[in-house]
C-alpha cells in the first residue's frame, strides 16, 4: 500500500543508508579507531570496543590476501590456520587469507565467533574499485563501549573450539588485560563439530549501498567462518603495536581497501603456521574451521 512502510523494511532502509554512509572507502593499512584487543582465557585474542557503535555501522575489514578458494584450500592443506575466510562472490569461490600475522594492526581477523544471543556484528562482501571483493564487518545492533565484537562464524551450536593454549601467543598489548571466561561454551565439549542446522546466508553489499542476500551452504560457501588456531609457538612475524587498538583512519575518497598481507601469493606456509592438533573443515563454514583430530 502506497505510503506505508513495514517496520522491518524501514529498519533495513535505515541500515542500508547508514552502511552506505559509514563504510570508509579507503585503502588504508590501519584500522578505524574504537577497538582494542584483549586476551581471554577461553578464546585467545578478542576485539573489544573502546567507544559505542550504533546499529549498522561499519566496524572493521577482514583484510587478507585474496586468492581463489582452490588456492586457499591448498594453503589450508599445507598450513592450517584459523584466518582463511572462504566465500562466494559473483559465482566464484574466493578466500581471504589472513594467516600471516600482519606487522600493522588488523583487527578484523581477530574478531571471535559469537554464540547464539551474543552476536552483534556481521560480515558482508563489498566490491572495491578494483572489482575485487572485500569482507567488511558491520554492527548488527548498538555495541556499547567495552563490549566484545562478535559475529557468527557459521559453526553449529555444539561446535567446540580447540583449547586456548593452542592459540597464537602473540597479543597486541604487551601486558594484555586478562579477562574471565566470557564465552557461552557449547553444551557438549566432547562434540567436535556439528553441521549447520539451517542454511547460512551471506549479504553482499552492492555498489549502490543495497544488500543482496544468498544462501550459503556447505560447498556453496559464501561465508562461514571458521578459524582454526594459530601456531602454538611464537615464531610468527607478529610485532606488538605500542598502541594496541586505537589507530586513526583514513581518507574517505570512495574507495575500499584491499590488502595483501603476504607478499607472495603461492601456497607456501612456513612451519610456524602449522598446528598439528587441529584440522580443518571448510565445508560448512566460511573460515577454515578447526577440528580435533
Ligand atoms: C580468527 S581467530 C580469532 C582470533 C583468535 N582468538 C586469536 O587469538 O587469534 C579464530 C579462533 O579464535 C578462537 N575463537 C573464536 N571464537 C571463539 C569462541 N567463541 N570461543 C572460543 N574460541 C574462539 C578459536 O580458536 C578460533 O579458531
Amino acid at each position: 500500500m502506497a505510503g506505508l512502510v513495514q517496520p522491518q523494511l524501514a529498519k533495513n532502509r535505515i541500515l542500508r543508508s547508514q552502511t552506505r554512509q559509514t563504510v570508509p572507502d579507503i585503502f588504508s593499512e590501519v584500522d578505524p579507531e574504537g577497538f582494542t584487543v584483549k586476551q581471554l582465557p577461553d578464546k585467545g585474542r578478542a576485539v573489544f570496543t573502546t567507544k559505542t557503535f550504533e546499529e549498522g555501522e561499519f566496524l572493521l575489514w577482514y583484510r587478507g590476501d585474496l586468492v581463489t578458494r582452490d588456492v586457499g584450500e591448498r594453503r589450508d592443506a599445507d598450513c592450517e590456520t584459523c584466518f582463511r575466510y572462504f566465500f562466494t562472490w559473483k559465482g566464484t569461490k574466493w578466500c581471504r587469507d589472513a594467516s600471516v600475522e600482519p606487522t600493522k594492526q588488523q583487527l578484523g581477523r581477530l574478531v571471535n565467533h559469537g554464540w547464539r544471543g551474543e552476536v552483534n556484528s556481521r560480515m558482508k562482501i563489498r566490491e572495491n574499485p578494483h572489482n575485487e571483493p572485500e569482507l567488511v564487518l558491520f554492527s548488527l545492533k548498538k555495541i556499547k563501549e567495552g563490549e566484545e565484537v562478535l559475529y557468527d562464524y557459521g559453526v553449529g551450536d555444539n561446535f567446540v573450539f580447540p583449547s586456548p593454549t593452542q592459540l597464537h601467543s602473540g597479543v597486541q598489548d604487551e601486558k594484555p588485560e586478562i579477562l574471565q571466561n566470557s564465552a557461552n561454551l557449547p553444551p557438549d565439549p566432547e562434540k567436535v563439530c556439528s553441521p549447520f542446522a539451517e542454511p547460512a546466508t551471506q549479504e553482499l553489499l552492492e555498489p549502490d549501498g543495497n544488500f543482496s542476500q544468498s544462501n550459503v551452504r556447505a560447498d556453496d560457501d559464501e561465508t562461514s567462518e571458521d578459524r582454526c588456531r594459530n601456531p602454538p609457538n611464537n615464531e610468527t612475524n607478529w610485532e606488538p603495536s605500542p598502541k594496541p587498538a586505537t589507530q586513526a583512519l583514513m581518507e574517505s575518497d570512495g574507495k575500499i581497501s584491499q590488502f595483501s598481507v603476504s607478499a607472495d601469493n603461492d601456497d607456501t606456509c612456513d612451519d610456524p603456521c602449522r598446528n598439528p592438533l587441529i584440522t580443518k573443515n571448510i565445508g560448512n563454514h566460511p573460515l577454515s574451521l578447526p577440528h580435533k583430530r
